[in-house]
C-alpha cells in the first residue's frame, strides 16, 4: 500500500477509536453524575482516593499490552480529575473563596480542596508575586504596603471573571470593600478562623509575612486581629473554626457546611 493510502487508512481507524472513546466518555460522565447523587445521599466525599487507586489497578490489569501502563494511568488520572470536577461543579456552582487572618490556613486548605474537588486553585499572593516578579517581602520593602494593596486589588478585579475555582486570598484582602464586592460576585466567602496563640505557633518560623517580620509575637497578632475582626465577619458567608483541626478536617468541614447551606439558601444566592 502507498504510504499516503496507509496514512489515510490508519487515520480512519483512529477516528473509529475516538468515536468509541467519546461514546464511553459520555456514558461515564452521566454515570459520574448519578454517583454524585448516591454520594450525597450517603454523605460521602467527592474524592475517594482508595476507589481511584482501585480503578487505576483495574485499568492497568485490563491492558493486553502492559507497555502502555504508564500512559493509561496518566489518562485515567486526568479522567478521574475531570470526573471530580464535574461532580463538584454540580455541588458548588460558584468560586470557593477563602479569607481570614495570616496563618489560618487559606493557602494550605485551598490547595488541598482543589485536589479533592478537582477545581483549579489560585492564591492571590502568588498571582501578585508573579505579576510583580518579586516576593511579597520585596514588594513591601521596596514600594510599601499601599502599592502591594493596589496590586492585590488588580488581581482580585481580574479574578471576578473566573468561574468555579478555589481562591485563597491574602489576609488583608478584606481591607478594601471593592475586593469583597468583586469576590462575592461569583464566589462564596469562607472565613477561616484561629486564635492568636494558634496562629503564632503555625507561622512563627516563617518570616515571609512583612506585617509580622519585625514583631512576630502573639501581642502583634492579637493587635492586627482585633483591628480586622469585624471586617472578616462582615465579609464572611460561612465561618469555619480551624482550632484543633487538621487541614483535612478543615476541608471536610468546609465541604459539609457548603452542602448544608446549599440545601437552604445557596441556590438562591448563587443561581
Ligand atoms: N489546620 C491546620 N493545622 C495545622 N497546621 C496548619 C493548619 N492550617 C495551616 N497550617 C499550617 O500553618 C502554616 C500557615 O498556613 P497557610 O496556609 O500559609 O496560611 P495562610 O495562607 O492563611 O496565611 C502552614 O505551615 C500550614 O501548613
Ligand atoms: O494579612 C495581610 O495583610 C497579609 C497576608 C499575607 O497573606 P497570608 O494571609 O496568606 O499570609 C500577604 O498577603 C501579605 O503578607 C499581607
Ligand atoms: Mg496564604
Amino acid at each position: 500500500m502507498e504510504t499516503l493510502d496507509l496514512l489515510e487508512k490508519l487515520r480512519q481507524e483512529i477516528d473509529e477509536c475516538d468515536k468509541k472513546i467519546v461514546e464511553a466518555f459520555e456514558k461515564r460522565m452521566e454515570i459520574v453524575l448519578q454517583i454524585l447523587e448516591c454520594k450525597k445521599a450517603k454523605g460521602m466525599g467527592v474524592f475517594q482516593p482508595e476507589r481511584e487507586e482501585q480503578i487505576l489497578e483495574k485499568v492497568v490489569s485490563n491492558l493486553r499490552n502492559k507497555n502502555f501502563s504508564g500512559e493509561i494511568k496518566e489518562v485515567y488520572r486526568e479522567i478521574m480529575r475531570v470526573s471530580r470536577r464535574l461532580q463538584s461543579k454540580h455541588l458548588f456552582p460558584y468560586n470557593i473563596v477563602l479569607i481570614g487572618f495570616m496563618g489560618t490556613g487559606k493557602s494550605a486548605v485551598g490547595k488541598q480542596l482543589s485536589q479533592w474537588l478537582g477545581m483549579p486553585w489560585t492564591d492571590t499572593d502568588r498571582m501578585v508575586e508573579e505579576r510583580a516578579r518579586m516576593t511579597i517581602g520585596e514588594i513591601f520593602e521596596i514600594y510599601g504596603e499601599k502599592y502591594f494593596r493596589e496590586l492585590e486589588k488588580a488581581v482580585v478585579q481580574d479574578l471576578q471573571h473566573g468561574d468555579h475555582m478555589i481562591i485563597s486570598c491574602g489576609g488583608g484582602v478584606i481591607l478594601k470593600g471593592e475586593n469583597v464586592e468583586a469576590l462575592k460576585k461569583k464566589g462564596k466567602l469562607v472565613l477561616l478562623q484561629a486564635g492568636a496563640d494558634t496562629i503564632y505557633h503555625r507561622i512563627k518560623g516563617d518570616f515571609s509575612r512583612p506585617l509580622l517580620k519585625d514583631d512576630m509575637s502573639i501581642t502583634q497578632i492579637t493587635k492586627i486581629l482585633d483591628e480586622r475582626r469585624q471586617r472578616y465577619l462582615k465579609a464572611a458567608e460561612l465561618v469555619i473554626d480551624t482550632e484543633n483541626k487538621s487541614i483535612d478536617e478543615v476541608c471536610h468541614e468546609i465541604i459539609l457546611q457548603l452542602i448544608e447551606k446549599g440545601t437552604c439558601n445557596l441556590s438562591a444566592d448563587f443561581s
